[in-house]
């Protein structure tokens, strides 16, 4: 991490690192997507199995990097309820009879 002595430069460095970010957070959207289209039923769109899963390894991952895991657990549970919601429509869309 590049240190800064002024706001322009962390201003700067924020947009960068929001700039690799935002790519990633879309290509993860895609793959909820896929599972949207993957999964047979209803009732599996939210795993609470998988959830915890994923939490534990980004909190692990956090640990390695020498970081606030409270802060990553957090974003993640966000992340991932609106996750569930996205592919619950998607799931929906597919199923759809009319
Ligand atoms: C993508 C999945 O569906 C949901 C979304 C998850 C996520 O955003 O990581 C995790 C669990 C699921 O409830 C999955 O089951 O793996």
């Amino acid at each position: 991490m590049k240190t800064c002595s002024n706001m322009a430069e962390v201003r700067t460095e924020i947009d960068r690192v929001d700039r690799l970010i935002v790519p990633l957070l879309l290509e993860r959207l895609g793959y909820i997507e896929q599972a949207g289209h993957i999964k047979g039923s209803r009732d599996t769109v939210r795993d609470e199995w998988r959830i915890e899963d994923v939490v534990s390894k980004v909190k692990a991952c956090g640990a390695e990097e020498g970081g606030n895991q409270q802060y990553l657990e957090d974003i993640y549970r966000h992340l991932i309820e609106w996750s569930i919601a996205h592919e619950f429509t998607v799931w929906d869309e597919e199923h759809r009879q009319d």
